[in-house]
């Protein structure tokens, strides 16, 4: 294997420290250690620093009690480094302890307010077997055996100090790294010279190694070591060659299986490759970390394993402490609040939106000087140098109540010698930190949460300036979604209960109005409004009927294979490159298709989103799910087809995007059930309402008890379908547990497009997401909140249709007043109950239903929608479509003929409605 140009060793670095921090100088004490400024001195209030003679830093305990419960520096050849917990003085259990009979070291952080360290070093005495002396020695602190610096990340490092830990953890960063036994995992199609080189570097530097021939191999073994925690820190892939393994392929499968997003994925290339970058880049994007030349030579493939070690591996064991010490630090009971220089708020703990009664996403970015009533001079003036500051300071919470806080300011330089962050601690001048825990307390907004980063206020008692009536939020504003008294003005107790009466209300679906009867000011709104939100209860004069028009088992469908001609069609192929825009043309991707929209459409955004590797699946598999799951889409719906479910997964696809767009990056798996629920939400719909289908005694009405009876069933039927075929089991390689949830949110997502409960998903979504001008008391954890943007999210796109393009919009309205047309005309013919007894090919208004559907339906979804996600694009289409339905319904263009007389061609883009 011979280094990539870029990662040749030169002369002066050793084995030992190659390239790596290993060999770097200690650096000198600077001010921010001697007067204990690290980040770590959050806690460390009644603590100093002190260097011992060995030149560790250690931390002195100076308890109000006079205990000193200080690491101390045991001896100049074992410096027992360590950092205690300065207020240990309660529960000594709670805390690990010294110890010098240990081999590994340890690190505590523990959560729930105690912000523990402790740092153990082993007694150096026990010795060590360090085998090839490529540890790099000298240079070290005096009283060290070596230098303190080098890394403990093989014994081979380690001949004297097995296992110690190096000085620079004690500061950068402070919570030590975890020191494993280090596993390789060698991809390799055939045990060639090159396969034994690699696996002799590794063996030098004392990986323990396993080799694998195939993709599958690979997987099934990471699979088990992700089972029995054992995991790997490095892959190695032949990259030599397409023909024996896909390595592109094998490491994006690796970066999307669970636990390997740190994993150091190495692969090895021809030396040709570095001629040109094409072939490398594509693997370095696949999530390869480097990509490294062939080579024969042992020094030279051992070397650049140590590289490896030092500069890929050692940082991503130290980025992950990071996790650690932000739980701590969220969890504290004290208050934590970073500045930058110029004391604008970086960062804030659980404990902060407490004290200061205001959720995250008000506190972040805002100036100091809004929360501190007391001038701030004293902390930083401009020009003077910024300084400790230990002294009581008086706080404005958010109902504008003032505290007076004991508060103390450590500046922290991160980069340079200037400050460039404060860290303040407060706490309540000679109280006890519980006080915070007694004050009212603000809604959770968990950090990076979608709250967190919630663009604007989507207020549903303003007037909309477009002229669109708000009638429908005169019927949300009045839901119950407060209760009367708040928390403000009673007990913590009285206020955790609260909380859970609310919970439980939600939960019990209180939000939901009991429409029974609705009226509009036009027949036809009243018509389609009470269809769509009352469900069949109203329409319960039943008449007999036994047909089914639920076409179930049709084998023919079952056995639809991927039609012959899904091949890189250039026309398809240039349409889906535009397959994420708003304005995206479905219904010429219908028609290029020869009607296999969803197939092609659902790849697309399979592979958009990566979907293949979230499942690990052949895309062969995904692609005849999608098939499948088109093929029982009937085609004689004119609405309820396969083009209006690859419309709403287009959406769908659109909507992760801008969330994206916003950091509200969607987890890779939620990705992948939202694309999978947007595809599926109406497999198998019979073209026919929940309500007609209770009216004609259908079996699904019978089976699902009249309930959610459509959305039940697609539901259903997905699952059905795809467990029922190996073939098109897109989930059979998820574990039990991501299966289950994966599960459960495609179920829950499908029900949420049950229209019956529209008003409470909406309604919920706003008390949450949406209305900053009053904002809600309710705690909502992370995964609720995700559970109501998902529910949202499909909502949305489900009856996204008079928000698109007018060209769009005005052939979806034909397309679903076609199909109430054919029930009407069904329901005449069959003696049934009309459900919706306006919608009369010969005499309905289709302006008139389609200005009464969005009045009552679409626009606040819109506004609540784009106040979260920030697409204007929607109200721009959505207002425009309005306006246009009420310029047909004043001409008097009623009927769908008129109507569709005056479009151009669906699929020309540019032309625009007469
Ligand atoms: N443009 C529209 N005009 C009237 N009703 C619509 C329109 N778009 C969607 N819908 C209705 O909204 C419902 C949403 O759920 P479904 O897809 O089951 O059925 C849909 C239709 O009944």
């Amino acid at each position: 294997m011979g280094c990539s140009p870029s990662t040749l060793p030169n002369s002066s670095s050793t084995a030992g420290g190659a390239g790596g921090v290993g060999n770097a100088p200690l650096p000198p004490l600077d001010a921010n250690e001697k007067d204990g400024s690290l980040l770590f001195c959050i806690k460390l209030r009644r603590s100093r620093m002190r260097r011992c003679s060995c030149g560790a830093v250690t931390l002195q305990n100076q308890n109000g009690d006079g205990s000193t419960g200080s690491a101390t520096c045991g001896d100049n050849m074992m410096c027992n480094q360590g950092l205690l917990n300065p207020l240990q003085t309660k529960n000594e259990s709670d805390y690990e302890k010294l110890s010098t009979g240990k081999k590994d070291s340890i690190v505590t952080v523990a959560a729930l307010g105690n912000f523990t360290h402790s740092v153990v070093r082993r007694a150096t005495g026990t010795g060590s077997t360090g085998t090839s002396g490529t540890s790099s020695s000298g240079g070290g602190r005096p009283g060290h055996r070596k230098s303190s610096l080098a890394l403990a990340l093989t014994p081979e490092d380690d001949s004297m100090d097995v296992y110690q830990r190096n000085l620079m953890d004690l500061k950068y960063p402070t919570v030590l790294p975890p020191n494993p036994q280090l596993k390789a995992l060698l991809v390799f199609h055939k045990s060639d010279s090159i396969c034994e080189v690699v696996t002799l570097a590794c063996q030098r530097h004392q990986l323990d190694v396993t080799l694998v021939k195939s993709k599958e191999e690979a997987l099934e073994t990471l699979h088990k070591s992700y089972a029995t925690a054992q995991c790997y820190h490095l892959i190695i892939i032949d990259a030599r060659s397409t023909k024996g393994l896909d390595a592109e392929h094998i490491a994006r499968t690796i970066r999307h299986t669970h636990g390997h997003h740190l994993t150091t994925i190495i692969a090895v290339c021809k030396k040709s490759f570095f001629e040109k970058d094409d072939a490398l880049i594509a693997l370095l994007d696949a999530g390869v970390n480097r990509c490294i030349a062939e080579t024969t030579n042992l020094t030279l493939c051992s070397v650049e394993l140590k590289q490896i070690l030092h500069s890929i591996i050692r940082p991503h064991n130290v980025m992950s402490t990071q996790q650690a010490l932000y739980t701590a630090l969220h969890r504290l009971k004290e208050v934590v609040l970073i500045t930058d220089d110029v004391l604008r708020i970086q960062y804030a703990n659980r404990a902060t939106e407490r004290l200061l009664n205001m959720r995250l996403d008000e506190i972040i970015s805002k100036p100091l000087g809004d929360i501190f009533v007391s001038d701030l001079s004293t902390i930083s003036e401009q020009g003077k140098s910024i300084k400790e500051f230990d002294g009581i300071l008086m706080v404005r919470r958010k109902n504008q109540e003032s505290i007076p806080m004991h508060v103390r300011v450590v500046p922290v330089a991160c980069i340079g010698s200037a400050p460039t962050h404060l860290i303040f601690n407060f706490d309540i001048p000679g109280g006890g930190m519980d006080f915070i825990a007694t004050l009212p307390q603000p809604k959770e907004a968990p950090r990076g949460s979608l709250h967190s980063v919630r663009r604007c206020s989507f207020d549903v008692r303003s007037i909309a300036s477009d002229g669109l009536r708000r009638t429908s939020l005169a019927k949300l504003t009045s839901l119950p979604l407060e209760a009367p008294i708040t928390k403000e003005n009673c007990s913590a107790d009285e206020a955790r209960l609260i909380d859970k009466v609310l919970d439980f209300l939600k939960r019990e679906g209180l939000y939901s109005p009991q429409m029974k009867e609705i009226r509009t000011d036009d027949p036809i709104a009243t018509d389609l409004i009470g269809a769509l939100l009352t469900g069949p209860s109203v329409y319960s004069s039943r008449r007999s009927s036994n047909d089914s028009i639920i076409r179930t088992g049709n084998s023919t469908r079952t056995a639809t294979i991927v039609p012959a001609k899904m091949k890189a069609n250039p026309i398809i192929m240039e349409l889906l490159e535009e397959s994420l825009k708003w304005d995206f043309d479905i219904f010429k991707l219908e028609e290029i298709t020869d009607y296999h929209p969803l197939l092609y459409l659902g790849m697309e955004m399979f592979r958009r989103f990566d979907v293949f590797a979230t499942l690990n699946i052949d895309e062969n598999v995904c692609k005849a799910w999608l098939a499948v799951i088109e093929a029982h889409y009937h085609k004689s719906n004119t609405y309820h087809n396969s083009t209006h479910a690859a419309d709403v997964m287009q959406a769908t696809g659109a909507f992760i995007t801008q969330l994206a767009s916003k950091d509200m990056v969607m987890d890779r798996m939620d990705e992948a059930t939202a694309l999978i629920a947007a595809a599926a939400h109406d497999v198998d719909h019979p073209g026919r309402s929940s309500a007609f289908l209770c009216n004609s005694n259908n079996p699904l009405a019978i089976l699902y008890n009249d309930l959610t009876v459509l959305e039940s069933h697609h539901a259903a039927i997905t699952f059905k379908l795809t467990l029922g075929d190996d073939k098109i089991n897109i989930f059979k390689n998820l574990d039990k547990e991501t299966y289950k949830s994966a599960r459960s949110t495609i179920i829950d997502m499908i029900l949420a497009t049950e229209m019956t409960r529209h008003f409470e998903h909406l309604a919920k979504f706003v008390s949450v997401f949406g209305n900053e001008m009053e904002p809600r008391e309710l705690v909502q954890s992370e995964e609720e909140t995700s559970i109501l943007m998902r529910r949202m999210l499909i909502k949305v796109a489900d009856v996204s249709n008079p928000a698109r393009p007018m060209q769009y919009c005005i052939e979806w309205a034909r397309r679903i007043a076609e199909e109430y047309f054919m029930q009407t005309d069904e329901e005449k013919q069959r003696h049934m109950p009309i459900v919706m007894p306006m919608f009369d090919r010969a005499t309905c208004s289709i302006p008139k239903s389609q200005i009464g559907f969005i009045e009552y339906i679409i626009q606040d979804m819109m506004h609540a929608w784009d106040g979260f996600i920030d697409m204007p694009e929607l109200i721009t289409c959505m207002q425009i479509n309005y306006s246009q339905w009420k310029k047909y319904d004043e001409q008097g263009v009623n009927t769908l003929a008129d109507i569709m007389a005056k479009q151009p061609p669906v699929g020309n883009k540019s032309s625009s409605s007469k």
